[in-house]
């Protein structure tokens, strides 16, 4: 069957499209929709139209027809010839506000918010169910890559266990660049900028913040349940150095920017949720560790699929509207078809598990005095929390000594807690860093 050529009677020919917000991703979508005017019209059934560009500046040379710029973009999204509206603006508000408003008026809305969605989907959802109408948002996480479908839809019907990986472009791309040429982490950051790959407010990147509210997508569609961005453990990479870059290269690791989404099981025997994103070592042989540049990758392990491992350029502003955009064919198919996309399952309600009592390892580096049963003290206070050391690397120096300790895996409470113990040791004259270890079974 050609496409387009089931279209029932009645089906519109043409579907009014609203893209709101002409940053990074907002000119590539723009670009898209004119550009591939005519095979998106065979693969939808209809053409999509450009009914208007809501951007802040209206003075500024965007390439495109002035008449379509508009400065109200809440104008725009109530227009009676807007079917679907693309939400590109970032931020919580105008957007929650914006496409709760298309919903109800039965537009279909497409974005790439997660910082929204990580907090709304809810609301959203139930709007857009109430209006029998479509919220997509592959572009939300990991960018081009196809994540969100797949675990919609291709995997509904297995039990997925642990959904892992990179989903932040920008710090990725920036311990990527420490690691492998030695950059300087102010000067990788601002490149990210340069070629669009951080937020407008690069803090969400480098604190961790988007990779926690992609984290909660993925764990509230892969569970079935209802996790938000304030549900997630979060650690960022501001704290990460050259030297713990350097010294995880001894351990034959690297240090990536982990999203973590598991389903763990409580002392009670019950099950629950675990979300956490913080840095990590890796070792190198780990299928992450070749993760560089804006690359994003995530590791899906479902129990009837087995292992499965999505990777692609997870930020930019092309490779984010090619998500943006097969999102607004399956949007617009769905209107030419009177079909719909799939609703917000959250039937399982699984709790989410406090850090504290997730087992995890610990990578610990600290300043100690150079003197005789020091390293005896040491690890005498790791195994009073009931921790036990994997691994020991001294480092010496004039008066001062560098010890490096990995632990098996513990509950993250009692490595916390000993951490606080150490830094309290008259042995210890600093801690001057802490990080997971992951991608091993020790
Ligand atoms: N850049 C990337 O690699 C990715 C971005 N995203 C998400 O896509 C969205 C857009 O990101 P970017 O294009 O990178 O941001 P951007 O900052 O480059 O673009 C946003 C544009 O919206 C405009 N804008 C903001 N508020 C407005 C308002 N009230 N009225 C009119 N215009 C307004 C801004 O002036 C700006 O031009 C964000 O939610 C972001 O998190 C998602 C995946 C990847
Ligand atoms: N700032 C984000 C953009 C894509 O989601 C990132 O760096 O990954
Ligand atoms: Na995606």
């Amino acid at each position: 069957m050609t496409e387009g050529t089931a279209q029932r009677t009645g089906a519109p020919t043409e579907l009014g499209v609203a893209v709101l917000g002409m940053g990074n991703v907002g000119a590539e979508v723009v670009r898209i929709i004119t550009e591939n005017a005519e095979d998106l019209r065979a693969r939808i059934g209809a053409s999509l139209v450009l009914r208007g560009v809501a951007v802040r500046d209206l003075e500024r040379g965007r390439g495109i027809d002035r008449a379509l710029l508009t400065d109200d973009p809440a104008a725009l999204v109530r227009r009676d010839d807007v079917d679907i509206v693309i939400e590109v603006l970032g931020g919580i508000e105008p957007p929650r506000e914006l496409i709760r408003t298309a919903l109800q008026q039965g537009k279909s809305v497409v974005t790439a918010n997660k910082a929204l969605l990580a907090e709304y989907t809810g609301e959203l959802a139930t709007a857009a169910a109430e209006a029998n109408v479509d919220l997509y948002f592959e572009a939300a996480v990991a960018g081009a890559i196809p994540v969100v479908r797949p675990l919609m839809q291709s995997l509904a019907g297995d039990k997925v266990q642990r959904v892992a990986g990179i989903v932040n472009g920008t710090t990725n791309f920036i311990l990527s660049a420490m690691a492998e040429t030695g950059a300087d982490y102010d000067e990788a950051l601002a490149e990210a900028g340069r070629l669009g790959y951080a937020e407008a407010d690069p803090t969400a990147d480098v604190e961790g913040y988007d990779a926690a509210a992609k984290a909660a997508i993925l764990a509230s569609i892969a569970f079935h349940s209802r996790v938000t961005a304030a549900d997630v453990y979060r650690e960022g990479i501001s704290s990460v150095t050259a030297e713990d870059l350097a010294s995880a290269a001894k351990f034959d690791c690297t240090v990536k920017l982990l999203s973590i989404c598991e389903r763990v099981v409580g002392d009670d025997g019950r099950e629950r949720i675990s979300a956490r994103v913080y840095p990590a070592l890796i070792p190198l042989s780990h299928p992450l560790a070749t993760v560089s540049g804006a690359y994003n990758a995530v590791v899906v392990e479902a129990v009837d699929a087995g292992r499965l491992m999505f990777y692609g350029q997870g930020a930019g502003g092309a490779p984010t509207a090619s998500a943006v955009m097969g999102d607004v064919v399956m949007a617009a198919r769905n209107k030419v078809y009177s079909g719909r996309g799939p609703l917000e399952s959250t039937y399982a309600s699984l709790p989410v598990m406090p850090i504290a009592q997730v087992p995890t390892r610990y990578y610990v580096a600290m300043n100690v005095v150079d003197r005789p049963g020091v390293l005896e003290t040491i690890a005498g206070e790791f195994a009073k929390h009931g921790v036990s050391i994997a691994a020991v690397r001294q480092e010496g120096g004039a008066d001062a000594t560098r010890l490096i300790v990995i632990t098996h895996r513990a509950p993250d409470g009692a490595l916390a807690e000993t951490v606080s113990a150490l830094e309290n040791m008259e042995a210890v004259t600093a801690v001057s860093s802490v990080l997971r270890m992951e991608g091993t079974h020790e």
